[in-house]
Parts: C-alpha cells; sequence; structure tokens
C-alpha cells in the first residue's frame, strides 16, 4: 500500500497522457502535428519552461466538450489514486481554453463530472484552483476571474502559472484582490525559474498561502529562514525540475537541505504525462535518489494534509492525518 498523500500542484492539462491525445483528436476530428504517439513521444524533450509550454498548449486542441475534460480528469483520478493520492487540489487554465472558443463552463462542468464523484469512484477528494495565465495580461486575468463567479461553488482558490521569468507577481496585484474579496484561496507559481524576489513578491503583494515550486528560495538565505519560521507550503515537484532543467540532475535536487533548513515542503507531479511520473513516482525517485529517510517521508505526506485547503472538512483532515501517522513503511 503507497504512503497516503496529498497532491498540491497538477494541473489538470498536464495529466494528458498521448494516448487519451490521440483518442480524443480523433473524437473530436482534430489533427495533431504528429503521425502516432511514437512520434509525439519524441516531442518530450524539453530545455526548459517554455519549450515544455509549446507542447502543453499545442495538445490542449483535443479537449473541446464536458466529456473530454471529465475524461481527462477521471483518468488522472484513477492513476493518482492508485499511488496512494487522497486529496488532490487540481489546477486547471482556464485562459488557454477559453482563447480556443472553448466555454469557461465546458471546462468547469466537465471537471465537475469526475470530481464530484471522485470520493465515490476514486475515494480521492478534491478541491479546484483556477489558474491564470501570467504572460497573459491582467485585464485578461480579471475578466477571467468575472466570468467564473458564477462556478464559484465549484471552485475553491485562484493561482499563477505559465512562463514567469519577466511577468512577477505584482502584475496580478488587483486581481488577487477581487479573488480575496470572493473569498477564494491564493496560490502562485513562483521561483521556478524566476527570481528568489518573485517568492517574497507573490506573499507580500499576492497574499499567496502557499508558493508552488519556490525551488529558487535556497539563493536567498533571509529568504529561506523567512519561509520557514512562517511554515509557508512550498509545493516541490522533483521529477519536474529534472526534466525542465532547474536542477541538473534529481541527484543534485535541494529537497533534503530545504527540509533540513526547516521548510514545509510537499512532493507533487505538476504535469506527471509530460514529465515521467505520477505522485507516487515523485516520492519513489526522492526516497530512492536522494535516500531520504521514512521519518522525511511521513514529514512530507504530514506537510500535504497540513497544507491543504480542507479547512472546510477538518474530520477528513484528521482522518488523512492518522493514516499517515498510521502508515507502516514496506
Ligand atoms: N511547471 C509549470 N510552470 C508554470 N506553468 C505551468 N503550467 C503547467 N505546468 C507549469
Ligand atoms: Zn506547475
Amino acid at each position: 500500500m503507497p504512503l497516503p498523500k496529498a497532491e498540491l500542484h497538477l494541473h489538470i492539462e498536464g495529466t494528458l497522457e498521448p494516448e487519451l491525445a490521440f483518442e480524443l483528436a480523433a473524437r473530436n476530428g482534430v489533427t495533431l502535428p504528429y503521425g502516432d504517439t511514437g512520434e509525439l513521444g519524441k516531442a518530450y524533450e524539453f530545455e526548459d519552461l517554455q519549450s515544455f509550454l509549446n507542447l502543453y498548449y499545442e495538445l490542449m486542441a483535443v479537449l473541446r466538450t464536458e466529456q473530454d475534460f471529465a475524461d481527462l480528469a477521471n483518468a488522472y483520478l484513477a492513476r493518482a489514486a492508485a499511488q496512494g493520492v487522497r486529496h488532490a487540489e487540481i489546477f486547471f487554465d482556464p485562459q488557454a481554453h477559453t482563447k480556443r472558443g472553448v466555454e469557461l463552463g465546458t471546462v468547469v462542468e466537465g471537471l465537475w463530472r469526475a470530481l464530484g464523484s471522485s470520493e465515490a469512484n476514486h475515494g480521492v477528494s478534491t478541491r479546484l484552483i483556477m489558474c491564470f495565465l501570467r504572460d497573459d495580461s491582467a485585464e485578461s486575468a480579471m475578466e477571467t476571474l468575472r466570468a467564473a463567479e458564477p462556478y464559484l461553488a465549484r471552485i475553491t482558490g485562484v493561482g499563477l502559472d505559465s512562463a514567469e521569468v519577466g511577468h512577477p507577481p505584482v502584475k496580478f496585484r488587483e486581481v488577487y484582490e477581487a479573488a480575496a474579496e470572493l473569498g477564494l484561496r491564493r496560490v502562485a507559481h513562483a521561483g521556478e525559474e524566476g527570481p528568489p524576489a518573485y517568492i517574497a513578491e507573490a506573499l507580500d503583494v499576492l497574499g499567496v498561502e502557499r508558493v508552488d515550486h519556490g525551488l529558487r528560495c535556497m539563493e536567498d538565505p533571509a529568504l529561506v529562514e523567512r519561509l520557514a519560521r512562517e511554515r509557508v507550503p512550498l509545493t516541490l515537484c522533483p521529477l519536474s525540475n529534472v526534466r525542465l532543467r532547474t536542477v541538473d540532475t534529481l541527484a543534485d535536487h535541494p529537497l533534503p537541505a530545504m527540509l533540513d533548513a526547516g521548510l514545509m515542503c510537499t512532493v507533487n507531479s505538476d504535469d506527471p504525462a509530460y514529465f515521467g511520473g505520477y505522485a507516487g513516482d515523485n516520492f519513489d525517485a526522492v526516497r530512492e535518489t536522494l535516500a531520504l529517510s521514512e521519518g522525511r517521508l511521513r514529514e512530507l505526506a504530514r506537510n500535504s494534509f497540513l497544507a491543504s485547503f480542507l479547512e472546510d472538512d477538518e474530520e477528513l483532515r484528521a482522518r488523512y492525518l492518522a493514516e499517515v501517522e498510521g502508515y507502516r513503511f514496506g
């Protein structure tokens, strides 16, 4: 039995496996510029974040109907459950769909077909987090937030993703203020490729409660000290960092040093169909390559539930935390 865990950094569009991409392309009459999964597979060599994003956005062309989004989410939830994920806070990128002519309602209601019955069907509780594309304008993000108002019963929070460098958090100050007024929780990608200053800015200007990645905090000792003191959760994605070359090899990943520094780290998969592994695969990889102790692995799992947005169901959180403490490593 795998270690019970929450996944807090997962882009649902990043769970689109090549086989499902071709299945949906055929279903929707979309022609992909790849002949088959073998040819597509050769496109998964990434230089950096942008080279990945190019493929990530290209393949989204196959996602058109509510059923497509439901199938995508159900496939993820089944894989995640098999790897010990008990709770998933799932990102989606509304602008990447609305700019292709797919309505926000199609995306949200489609995802909800899977998420609304996920506890019953997969044994995984879920939350939905709507991300703004930081390389699009703040006006577009604000329009997206307003368009999402009819769906807020289904949306727990907002996030910020896509190409980071040159798009500092401050660009989205007003959008995050408006999100807070709507009662939405706030997270943002910061310090993946962008500088440590973006991490502090996400906290101070956007009021985020978790930092997605936050890896580059390690370049600023004062920031590390602050993040540790304030117990700011960081949603790390080790296999993603290797594939996007933010670390040279997994053996060079700073996760052990981050834990030693007292940072509240969690381990997540980011875009598992693109980076070679789901949440459990990320745990297995750091366990083996970074020689993490059972105590450290339990700490990562405990952190994932403590950092989750389960305030509206503390009973469920307590049940998950008890599962973590009672877990026996094989
Ligand atoms: N790792 C990542 N960083 C930024 N934006 C993303 N969108 C999907 N995955 C992402
Ligand atoms: Zn991400």
